[in-house]
């Protein structure tokens, strides 16, 4: 099981999502996900997500409550993927591994291609954002 961390950054009241481009296998690409990746032997959840941040975003961010976990059987690996609420220091810089950032309202989010295993937390960010 690959474990693996996600961001869930929400400015002024949008969630950024980002497109992923072509990626080993064809199910991976092209989707929408939440930037992060996986967890390196001796990191804990917190110090991955900044680490991939800075790489994938050329920025900082703050890492606040764990959101939820899910586990996600893809045909040619298992990921375990932990989802934080995260808050940007300083606006990104670039995007190195994304093709694009779309910012929306949690009620649109899923109007977009998510990667399968992103499904049940753009519907838990949908139910808590119903229920506030
Ligand atoms: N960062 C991130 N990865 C996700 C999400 N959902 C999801 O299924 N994944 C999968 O979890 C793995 C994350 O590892 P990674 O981001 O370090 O992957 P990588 O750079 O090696 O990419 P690659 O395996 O496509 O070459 C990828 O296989 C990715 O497709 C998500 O929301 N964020």
């Amino acid at each position: 099981m690959i474990e693996v961390v996600a961001a869930v950054i929400k400015e002024d009241g949008l969630v950024y999502c980002f497109k992923k481009g072509q990626a080993k296998y064809d199910y991976l690409s092209n989707k929408f996900e939440f930037p992060g990746g996986k967890v390196e032997a001796g990191e804990d959840h917190r110090q991955a997500l900044r680490r991939e941040i800075n790489e994938e975003l050329l920025t900082d961010i703050d890492v606040g409550e764990h959101l939820l976990s899910v586990e996600h059987n893809y045909p040619d690996f298992s990921i375990r993927l932990h989802f934080y609420t995260c808050t940007i220091l300083r606006p990104i810089g670039r995007l190195t591994e994304h093709t694009q950032l779309v910012e929306l309202p949690t009620e649109q989010l899923l109007e977009l291609d998510w990667l399968p295993a992103d499904v049940p937390a753009v519907n838990f960010l949908l139910k808590n954002a119903i229920a506030q």
